[in-house]
């Protein structure tokens, strides 16, 4: 399919994107994302599931009402102990979907629902032929059509049900002894009905994937910043109360760095407002690098100033975090005629540190580290305060 997204270019790289620009024609994605789709789709299609099968016991017995209309009495007893036992296996089926502590067998267990309809459906096909070939094989179509669009299943999936099923059609109507003519008549009628389903459900799996990597990368671009690709303020607000709530349970301390680039208005009166965005791309980096632990996070609060929250840390290597951070930004050698304070662009951080048990808002935090900073910036800048 041709790729649309020709606003790519100015995003920022993601494996997302990357997928995007790609494209996925063969409904396959890169091996990590085609892990997270698998996961995200059985969760969506968790409610799709319920529904199907509740459709499908309905229909079920519905058609069992109507078998005892229409099938020879002589058969009728075949066809309806291959009804109850089909309707057991679906019960059981449906008992451990609905638990949903399930959640990795969910797809297996789809599956084994539309192969126990479609082989049901087709023995109960092959014994009624037995007394009466005007009994209706249509129905072998609607266990397709379920398995290409109501059951959540992806066309490779879809498409393997539906073929066990054709076969097992046509093995039931071979121990029938139906005419081959018709039988060839019947299953080419089946096989363009699931190229229809095919077709479809390749189109609707497309729009899918293509929903989720948007969707995805739209969180992505909301939550992180477009310059540096660190976290944002929105995501840093988000996720503070997170491990705030995560580091009271689990009694660990945490720590918050506020950071501040010093003089950075002349930076970019001396050098452009391209360089100026450089930088903060450089210091973004170095962020980044001192975020390193997976409950950490360095975010750009906006302009020229950072913020690193670091998680489990004490007071005194929390300090000793920030030093090194500030050291790290000097040795850059990022060259600064306009700065007072040194030769090089440098930042102020003011450090502010939560013991465990101790109930505090970001509001505090925040306040406690900005007046830190003050003292630091008041102090010379280029230093660290607490
Ligand atoms: N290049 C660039 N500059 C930015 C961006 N966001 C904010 N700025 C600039 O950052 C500068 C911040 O200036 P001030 O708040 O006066 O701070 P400062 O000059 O660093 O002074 P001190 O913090 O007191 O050392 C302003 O000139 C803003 O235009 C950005 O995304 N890119």
């Amino acid at each position: 399919m041709p790729n649309y997204h020709a606003w790519l270019d100015e995003v920022r790289p993601s494996p997302y994107a990357d997928q995007l620009n790609l494209g996925f024609r063969w409904l396959r994605f890169s091996r990590g994302l085609e892990r997270e789709y698998r996961t995200y789709i059985i969760e969506e299609s968790f409610d799709l599931k319920r529904i199907a099968l509740s459709v499908a016991t309905v229909i079920w017995l519905a058609l069992a009402a109507l078998d005892m209309l229409v099938v020879p009495a002589s058969h009728l007893g075949w066809v309806l102990a291959v009804r109850v036992v089909v309707l057991l296996i679906l019960l059981v089926c449906a008992a451990l979907i609905l638990q949903r502590r399930h959640i990795h067998l969910l797809l297996p267990l789809s599956m084994t629902c539309i192969l126990v309809l479609g082989v049901g459906a087709a023995l109960i096909v092959g014994i009624a032929h037995r007394a009466d070939p005007a009994y209706p094989y249509e129905g072998l179509l609607l266990v397709s059509m379920a398995a290409y669009f109501l059951v959540g299943l992806r066309l490779s999936e879809a498409i393997a049900c539906s073929l066990v099923v054709l076969l097992a059609y046509v093995l039931a109507e071979w121990f029938a002894g139906l005419p081959v003519p018709r039988l060839i008549n019947n299953v080419l009628f089946l096989a363009f009905g699931n190229l229809i389903g095919a077709v479809g459900c390749y189109l609707l799996e497309y729009k899918s994937r293509e929903y989720f990597l948007i969707s995805r990368l739209m969180r992505l671009l909301a939550y992180h910043d477009s310059l540096t690709g660190l976290h944002n303020r929105r995501s840093f607000n988000r996720q503070f109360e997170r491990l705030l709530r995560q580091a009271q349970r689990d009694g660990k301390p945490l720590a918050l760095l506020l950071c501040d680039i010093d003089h950075f208005k002349a930076y970019n009166d001396c050098y452009g407002h391209q360089a100026g965005d450089m930088a903060l791309q450089r210091v973004g980096a170095l962020l980044e690098q001192a975020a390193r632990r997976p409950l950490d996070m360095g975010v750009r609060l906006g302009g020229e100033e950072f913020a690193l929250l670091l998680f489990d840390i004490g007071a005194d290597e929390a300090l000793q975090r920030a030093e090194a951070l500030r050291q790290s930004l000097e040795a850059a050698g990022i060259a600064h005629r306009g700065s007072d304070s040194a030769q090089v662009l440098t930042m102020s951080i003011g450090v502010a540190c939560l013991s465990p048990g101790t109930p505090t808002e970001l509001s505090q935090l925040f306040e406690q580290a900005d007046r830190a900073l003050y003292e630091a910036k008041a102090f010379g800048r280029n230093r660290v305060a607490t």
